[in-house]
């Protein structure tokens, strides 16, 4: 079953919580036919279906903390199976958390060929998530999950980013912008895979 999978195109699409990764995800779907695939949206799935898997989930993810990897891997494994014959290249938005995620990703799936760091600033993804918060439902979108959240990205995620840089696929994306002007710079990352 993963040999379908194993010659994909890949982008990890990776930056601080409410900087705008599934926004753009969004827009590149529309215009390039990617499959978005974003494992918090993967997990909340499961807390909505009410297993007792899902009870489990969502205690963790309350509290701004992250669940295993090995949970959330197979969950990515899976969706990424169920789409191979349709797929034209996969958006992994919000993975990897951490550089053993990224190991183990590549460990059993395959290499990123693009890694997409959605920036902006800690107070600008502060402002976004608290309005987002508004209507969201999203139970970690309250000021002080969010504070967890943006304190371990930057201790857990942010050297992701450097891992990755040391093989030059790091395209650092400015999400301080307009939605659409940022995404004229993302189009010139994915343009640039073609
Ligand atoms: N460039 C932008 N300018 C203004 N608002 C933006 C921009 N990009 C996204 N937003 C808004 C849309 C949402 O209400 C909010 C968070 O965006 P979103 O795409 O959901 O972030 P995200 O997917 O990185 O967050 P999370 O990690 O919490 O899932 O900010
Ligand atoms: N890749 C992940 N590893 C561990 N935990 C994760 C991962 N992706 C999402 N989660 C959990 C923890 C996050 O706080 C929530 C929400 O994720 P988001 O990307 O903000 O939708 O889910
Ligand atoms: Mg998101």
């Amino acid at each position: 079953m993963a040999d379908k999978i194993k010659n994909a195109k890949i982008v990890f699409v990776v930056g601080g919580p409410g900087s705008g990764k599934g926004t753009q995800c969004e827009k590149i779907v529309a215009k390039y036919g990617y499959t978005h695939l974003s494992s918090g949206d993967l997990l909340r799935a499961e807390v909505a279906s009410g297993s007792e898997r899902g009870k489990q989930l969502q205690a963790i993810m309350q509290k701004g903390e992250l669940v295993p990897l090995d949970t959330v891997l197979d969950m990515i494994k899976d969706a990424m199976i169920a789409k191979a014959d349709v797929s034209k290249g996969y958006l992994i938005d919000g993975y990897p958390r951490e550089v053993k995620q990224g190991e183990e990703f590549e460990k059993k799936i395959g290499a990123p060929a693009l890694l997409l760091y959605i920036d902006a600033k800690g107070e600008t993804m502060v402002k976004r998530l608290m309005k987002r918060g508004e209507t969201s439902g999203r139970a970690d979108d309250n000021e002080e999950t969010i504070k967890k959240r943006l304190d371990l990205y930057y201790k857990a995620t942010e050297p992701v980013i450097a891992f990755y840089e040391q093989r030059g696929i790091v395209r650092k994306i400015n999400s301080e912008l307009p939605v659409d002007e940022v995404f004229a710079i993302v189009e010139k990352a994915i343009d640039e895979l073609k």
